[in-house]
Formats: C-alpha cells, structure tokens, sequence
C-alpha cells in the first residue's frame, strides 16, 4: 500500500517495481558485464525492481523539462540552446551514492542509448589535503568548510550555460587527497549527475543551493549503524588494494594487525564522518525530490517521493 505523508509518498519495494512493467531486464550481456564490474554484489533484482522504474521516471521528467526549455526560448524569442538535466545525488560517506550514481549513469546508456550522460563527484572540489592542513582543518574533511564551494558553484553555472570542456579536479580515495594535475571534462552533456554528501546544502558565505541547479535530486539513505559496517567494508577493500603500494595513504594500516586497523577506523567515523553525517548531511534528506531507503546489503526496501 503506497503511503503518504505532508511531504512524500512512500512505495514499498513491491508497489514501486510495478511502475514501469515495459521496461524489463535481462540486460545484455554487455551491460550485466558493466553493473557486476562496477560492483560485483549489487542486487540484480535490486536493479530491476527500483532503478529500472526510477530511470524511466526520470527520462519523463528529463523530456518535460526539454520541452519547457523548448518553450521557453520560443516564448522569448531566444535561440535554441541545450541546458543540461542535471541530477544530484546526496547520502552520508559510504551510504553507496557514487555506486548508485554509476548505476543510473549504466541504465541511461543501456534504455537510452543517443543520450549522453556524464557523471562527476563533488569530492574534487574538496580543498588539498595541503590546503586543509594550512586552514588547520584537516580533521574536518568533508565537512561544509573542507570544500571549494565557490567553484563548485561557477562550475555548476558553466554546466547550466552550456559550456564545453570544463575540467574538473579529481580527488582520489587510495591517495586520500586531490591529484595534482589530473581532471575530468565536462563536455555539456545531455544530462549531469553530480554525486556527492555537500549537493543538498547551502554553502557556507552563499547566497544560493547547489541544488538550485539540480533539476532532480535523490538522497540515499540508510540506518547510520549499517552505514558505519559499509565505512568498515570499505576501509577493508582500500586497505587491501593499498597492501603493496607505499604510495597509498592506506599503506601504513594496511601493516598493522587487522584489528588495530579497523579500531582506527571506527574512530574516523566516529569522530569525523557520524558527526558529519548527523550535523550537516541528515538535515538536508527533506530538500530531496526522492529518497532511497536501504536496508541490510544495500537492499532498497522503500522509495519516498516528494509529493509536490
Ligand atoms: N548497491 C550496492 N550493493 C553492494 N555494495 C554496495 C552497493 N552500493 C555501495 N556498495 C558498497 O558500499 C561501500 C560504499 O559505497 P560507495 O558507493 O563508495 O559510497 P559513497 O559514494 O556514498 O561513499 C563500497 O564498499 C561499495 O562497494
Ligand atoms: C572524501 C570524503 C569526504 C567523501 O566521501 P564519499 O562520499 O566519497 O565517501 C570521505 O570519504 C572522507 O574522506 N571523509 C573524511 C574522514 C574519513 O577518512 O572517512
């Protein structure tokens, strides 16, 4: 029974898999090939049941807001221009949005194939570790201040105008800082996901959202205790990958005994990424237009739309 409240609509996972019953998997090959090399342990009947329905909601919402913008410029006897649909996705650390946003980037591509969609997280905008430390708030990573928000916002402005080639920087997890001199190019998509735990926020000294560029926006959400044991798993992967690279920042846990490693761990969470989570990141879920709600493996168990 689908719910409601003031704000959204709650679908459980068997109401919100009846929406689009054209749209089915199997995938090919090729793309099955894609999603399980993105992540070998997502859900395929996950992929089924809640992207696929929510990938062809959202090309409705991408084909209206093409036709106002067509309308638009005709109404004001403007040329013709093409403004990218631009996606933000929001969540804590580690709640999964860089995986779900590849996975909607995946399915655009395989149900829509003439449209180009590109993807970027917002982590590049994070200040140098360098710069963090002179600011003397490097223990503050990923909090509002940590970041570059007034390039954040001129990019998001150059996105909406049209802009070709815009590079944006690269921020790495295994080297825990921004690479020096390595970007990626925005080249004016057709639609934009912009990933990242900052996009619901106000800046800090702003006058405007990030959001306010989003033409949609989901907020991946999760209990803060499984939250923490996907932090926990992921540290065990970049600690694994870091076991014979000096050059990764994870090197040196990846020497200690295991157990010390992950104490370690649970106390960046608990001191940087919780706090992070409940202060700055948790209060911004309600400005979203469509909430994930997962549960034990990443298991989506429900979607709350926003109402109006
Ligand atoms: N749908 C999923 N199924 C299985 N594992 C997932 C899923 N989404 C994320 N993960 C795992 O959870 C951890 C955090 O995911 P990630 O996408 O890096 O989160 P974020 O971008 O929010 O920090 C990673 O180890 C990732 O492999
Ligand atoms: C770079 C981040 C702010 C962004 O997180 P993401 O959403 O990419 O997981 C985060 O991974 C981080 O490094 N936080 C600082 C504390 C920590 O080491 O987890």
């Amino acid at each position: 029974m689908v719910k409601e409240d003031q704000s959204y609509y709650r679908f459980l996972k068997n109401d919100w898999k009846q929406l689009a019953p054209e749209a089915k998997l199997p995938l090919s090959d090729q793309q099955l090939k894609a999603i399980k090399a993105l992540n070998d342990r997502i859900s395929l009947q996950d992929v089924q049941d809640i992207y696929v329905p929510l990938v062809h909601m959202l090309i409705k919402k991408f084909h209206s807001f093409q036709d106002w913008q067509a309308t638009k410029t005709d109404f004001l006897k403007l040329p013709e221009r093409k403004v990218p649909f631009v996606i933000g996705i929001s969540g804590s650390v580690a709640v999964g949005k860089s995986t779900t946003a590849r996975l909607l980037q995946v399915l655009l591509t395989h149900f829509f194939p003439s449209l180009h969609s590109q993807l970027i997280t917002t982590d590049g905008f994070l200040y140098p570790n360098a710069e963090l430390k002179k600011r003397g708030i490097l223990d503050r990573k990923g909090f509002p201040e940590s970041y570059d928000m007034s390039s954040l916002l001129s990019f998001m402005s150059e996105v909406k105008n049209g802009k070709t080639r815009i590079r944006v920087p690269l921020y790495s997890h295994q080297s825990y800082d921004i690479m020096p001199d390595e970007y990626e190019t925005v080249d004016n998509p057709d639609i934009l996901i912009v990933e990242g735990i900052n996009v619901l926020q106000l800046p800090s000294n702003q006058t405007i959202y990030i959001s306010d560029f989003f033409d949609w926006s989901i907020y991946v959400d999760a209990d803060p205790e499984l939250i923490e044991k996907w932090f926990l798993e992921r540290f065990g992967i970049l600690l694994d990958t870091a076991f014979h690279n000096p050059q990764d920042y994870y090197y040196e846990y990846a020497q200690w005994p295991r157990e010390k490693a992950f104490e370690e761990a649970k106390k960046v969470w608990k001191r940087v990424d919780l706090p992070n989570l409940e202060e700055f990141i948790l209060p911004t879920r309600s400005r979203a237009n469509l909430i994930l709600h997962k549960v034990d493996h990443h298991v989506m168990d429900a979607v709350y739309l926003r109402k109006y």
